[in-house]
């Protein structure tokens, strides 16, 4: 930890594979690849790290292949750190036929109906196998709403789980081991996940079981307590999150590290985030603007390109479209990280988030 402001902290992870300054946002790479961006373009925009899927990867191509191939840093061509997510979650939103009991999970698959499992054992193996500089503890992330007995039950599920994926992943010196907490809205419920964790013992500490509907403030509500009830000496990361006002929230709020498909899935739809709003580029009014997205961004997209030329080639369907808009999106995403870990640096947190929202005008800019 380098500095901190208020509750916000900033730092470094040292990796094997390379340090991750935080506050850090991992690009989403799902299926080996952070769609419509070549690695070295997702580097150039000054991600230090990115997210895998661990559901993802099994199904297709499975870890064994990618492993057999020397693991999944060199099959992607991306030579920094890695994070895994374990698997869970991407059962519950995405594969069909689930069965859950305490040993694990076992669906199909959403390709092409195969049957599969997945248990805290096998997510470790499958995240070993892939070669993961940091690894997911395999939890389960119930759907809001939810009664707080479910979320009850499913918390302890996960902490049982926790114990288990710990047991399976063994002591791996330059490899890392993250818990996830659960526990919903419910403060109790909350402390009782992270006291489970820290009797456990991991290298860093995921705040779970948000961004699942629950909506802003009742995150925010959420993030008001739960961060601080994890080790301050250990890394936080916020799984799935978000929009550019909830990562700034986040952060000032305790927490180091975010992923999220938002900047990359909604650059494929035309939909570009600015320090001054958002930008919808399908929309008629961009036709013949000769203005960049936005004039103070220095990525290649707002370097060379008019607005009226991203609404042509996105109007047609252009690959070109899908491919300039993500770079300016995760472009900007990293603008604001590396904005805010200056700001914590020199102890003006409060007056960067004050900014922040004062140039953001409401609706479509
Ligand atoms: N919103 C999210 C996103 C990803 C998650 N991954 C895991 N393993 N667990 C959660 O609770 C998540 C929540
Ligand atoms: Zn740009």
């Amino acid at each position: 930890m380098t500095a901190t402001d208020g509750r916000a902290r900033s730092g470094v992870i040292d990796t094997p594979r390379g340090q991750i300054r935080t506050p850090a946002f991992m690009p989403v790479g799902t299926a080996a690849t952070v769609k419509a961006m070549m690695p070295e373009s997702v580097a150039a925009t000054g991600a230090d790290i990115l997210l895998g899927n661990t559901y993802h990867l099994m199904l297709r191509p499975t870890a064994e292949r990618i492993a057999a191939l020397g693991g999944l840093h060199k099959f992607m061509n991306w030579s920094g750190p890695i994070l895994t997510d374990s698997g869970g979650f991407q059962v519950m939103s995405l594969a069909e036929l689930r069965k859950l009991t305490e040993e694990g999970v076992t669906f199909r698959s959403h390709i092409d109906g195969s049957r599969h499992m997945l248990s805290p054992e096998r997510s470790m193996e499958i995240q070993t196998l892939l070669g993961s500089d940091i690894v997911m503890c395999f939890d389960e992330c119930p759907a809001l709403p939810a009664d707080r007995d479910r979320i009850a039950e499913s918390m302890r599920l996960s902490m049982r789980w926790a114990e288990r994926s710990k047991e399976a992943f063994g002591d791996r010196p330059g490899h890392a081991l993250f818990g996830i907490q659960q526990g919903g809205l419910d403060e109790d419920l909350r402390g009782e996940s992270a006291e489970a964790l820290q009797a456990i013992g991991f290298d860093g500490y995921a705040v779970g079981g948000l961004a699942v509907g629950e909506g802003q403030a009742a995150m925010f509500g959420c993030l008001d307590y739960a961060p601080q009830m994890l080790p301050a000496d250990k890394p936080r990361y916020l799984m799935g999150v978000g929009k550019p006002d909830d990562i700034v929230g986040a952060v000032a709020r305790g927490i180091d590290m975010m992923d999220c498909v938002l900047p990359s899935r909604s650059g494929r739809t035309g939909q570009a985030w600015t320090r001054r709003g958002q930008v919808n580029i399908k929309n008629a009014r961009h036709a013949d603007d000769p203005r960049p997205l936005d004039e103070h961004c220095t990525c290649p997209a707002c370097r060379n390109y008019s607005r009226a030329y991203l609404h042509h080639v996105f109007r047609s369907g252009e690959i070109i479209s899908s491919m300039l808009l993500t770079w300016h999106n995760l472009h900007y995403y990293q603008e604001l990280m590396a904005g805010m870990r200056a700001a914590i640096a020199q102890g003006r947190f409060a007056a960067f988030e004050a900014t922040f929202h004062a140039q953001r005008a409401e609706g479509d800019i």
